[in-house]
């Protein structure tokens, strides 16, 4: 074996996924060993020279009674978090397409909360996101009491968003057309405002009637994706509250739509969206750091035996 091929690490099966085009590399990590390092979540998720993907979504074992699996969420920046909407559904379309549960109601442990997915027919799933959290140091964004909206200073200007978390952090902003909002420029600003002190998601939102919106999202970790699903449901709670928008609302993303109900205050918000296979692929992966060290011999030397005189 040459030396090159010593410092290989394991062979890693994943599936590409998406759920309007916010795409996602699914890794089973219960029928395979799967350790991640942030630095290998970042080249993996690279475009170019990787998979290329918005998030890694990890299944695992659950480690809570009466839940079916943990699910585990990484940014293509590496960083791990709380809720993914659209990974969600992917998710629970994936489980039951590798035969890992055959339930068609399947419930989640998420660093977010428990979640709970119901498999319909040719790929839609429908998600039960969970009450949303208003309570400012819970999102958590600074403010002394909670509001509707919070004027915010950004980029010498003063804008208003709504703050809102589904289990991970979004601030909403209301916007007349979202061909021209300024994704680009305040999305990184607002992203990582000092008022957001875990970051934020920061959603674009457009108001057509009280029944469809549209809505641009630069999330957190990842930049503007072709579609956010707690975005989308953050972005509904936000325009409720502000008495713009019915409890059932088909919201429009660049990827596709989404259906989301909200019944109001103290309610759980539902998701409803589809789910796309796009193909499945394995990856070598790099040795770990002790792996390579344990590998480079110097040439010609044979191991060192170990017998219980030389321990
Ligand atoms: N694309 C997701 C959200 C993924 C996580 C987000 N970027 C965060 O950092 O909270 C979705 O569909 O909800």
């Amino acid at each position: 074996m040459t030396g090159a091929r010593r410092s290989q690490g394991p062979l890693l099966s994943f599936t590409k996924m998406h759920g309007l085009g916010n795409d996602f590399m699914v890794v089973d990590a219960i029928s395979q060993p799967f350790r991640l390092r942030p630095e290998m979540i970042r080249k993996l998720a690279d475009r170019h020279f990787g998979v290329g993907f918005d998030q890694l979504l990890v299944v695992e074992p659950p480690g809570l009674p009466d839940v079916d699996f943990r699910y585990r969420i990484f940014n293509a920046d590496g960083s791990e978090v709380e809720q993914c909407g659209n990974g969600a559904r992917c998710f629970a379309r994936f489980v039951r397409d590798q035969r890992l549960t055959n339930r068609r109601v399947i419930r989640v442990q998420t660093a977010g909360g428990v979640i709970e997915l119901r498999v319909g027919r040719e790929g839609w799933v429908t998600v039960n996101m969970g009450v949303p959290e208003l309570n400012p140091a819970a999102i958590p964004f600074a403010a002394d009491e909670r509001q509707v909206v919070y004027p915010i200073d950004v980029d010498g200007q003063s804008v208003e968003l709504s703050a809102v978390s589904m289990g991970n952090p979004h601030g909403v902003l209301l916007v007349d057309d979202v061909d021209k909002a300024p994704v680009e420029t305040l999305g990184p600003l607002l992203e990582r405002h000092p008022r957001f002190p875990a970051r934020a998601n920061i959603g674009f939102l457009q108001i057509i009637d009280r029944g469809r919106a549209r809505l641009r999202v630069f999330e957190r970790g990842s930049g503007e994706t072709l579609a956010c699903g707690t975005g989308a449901c953050a972005a509904v709670v936000a325009g409720q509250l502000r008495g713009l928008l019915d409890n059932q609302v088909r919201i429009t993303l660049p990827g596709g739509d989404l259906v989301i109900e909200w019944q109001g205050e103290g309610a759980p918000v539902m998701m409803e969206g589809p789910t796309a296979r796009v193909f499945d692929g394995q990856i070598r992966l790099p040795a770990e750091p002790n792996q390579r060290r344990r590998n480079r011999r110097p040439s010609g030397r044979q191991p060192e035996r170990r017998s219980p005189g030389n321990r």
